[in-house]
């Protein structure tokens, strides 16, 4: 096993997620001052730049890897860190990557919800729990609306942006569970140690990302 590189505390660890975020990510992240650009298409999964290691990784991964403190902080939808249970430090909205995680039937289903496909079981159990329904959870990993389509669940619990994938499936939403989008998230010792590095970042990120008189 190679042995993970030793950084002293101006250098910094990124978690990022493969996937729709990394671009965005990225380049929110070199406006904030590091110097960033986007992983090119290669087999590598660590990517070295001046004072900076990314770490590529499968969105789920990533608030394990900075609670953990392999990395010192990240990049995550709010859905999937809520999804994970990790209390890490969650210091800026970034804005992007908006939806909402909803309740989703076929139109004008109205029968008994008894199982309930989903990428979200926390959050679903969570959901149908305070409403006192005794559900199923079965937990899937894509296309998480075929199962309404097909009758192996009567109910998903998936996210939702333009409404588009559910107009073409004849779906629609229920309810809305939360809303989601893009978070930085950091490792509370690293915030100590890497303090030099990491203040000015939660501070340059806030200023590119926050309403001038709302804040946050
Ligand atoms: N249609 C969408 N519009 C806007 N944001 C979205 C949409 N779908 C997902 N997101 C947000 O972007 C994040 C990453 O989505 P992405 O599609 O890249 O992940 P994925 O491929 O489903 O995940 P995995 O890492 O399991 O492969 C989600 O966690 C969510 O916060
Ligand atoms: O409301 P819309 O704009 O249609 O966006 C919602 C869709 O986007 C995401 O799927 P994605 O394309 O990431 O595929 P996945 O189901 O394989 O994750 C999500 O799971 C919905 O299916």
């Amino acid at each position: 096993m190679t042995p993970a590189p030793t950084h002293g505390p101006q250098h910094l660890t990124l978690a990022l997620p493969k996937g729709r975020i990394l671009e965005e990510a990225v380049a929110l992240l070199a406006r904030a001052g590091l110097p960033l650009t986007v992983p090119e298409k290669s087999r590598a999964l660590r990517h070295e730049f001046p004072g900076v290691t990314v770490l590529e990784l499968r969105n789920q991964d990533v608030p394990v890897y900075v609670d953990l403190g392999v990395a010192d902080a990240g990049i995550v939808g709010k859905d999937v860190l809520l999804e994970s249970g990790r209390a890490v430090y969650e210091p800026v909205d970034l804005r992007f990557a908006g939806c909402r995680l909803s309740l989703i039937r076929e139109v004008g289903a109205s029968g008994d919800i008894s199982r309930v496909g989903t990428k979200y079981p926390r959050a679903a159990r969570a959901y149908l729990n305070a409403r006192g329904i005794p559900a199923e959870i079965v937990k899937l990993s894509g296309n998480i609306e075929l199962a309404c389509l097909t009758g192996l669940a009567d109910a998903v619990v998936d996210l939702v942006q333009t409404g588009s994938t559910l107009r073409a499936n004849h779906l629609e939403e229920v309810d809305v569970l939360f809303h989601s989008s893009a978070r930085l998230i950091v490792n509370r010792a690293a915030l100590k140690v890497r303090r030099e590095r990491l203040r000015p970042l939660i501070e340059a990120l806030r200023g590119l990302t926050q309403d001038v008189e709302g804040g946050e």
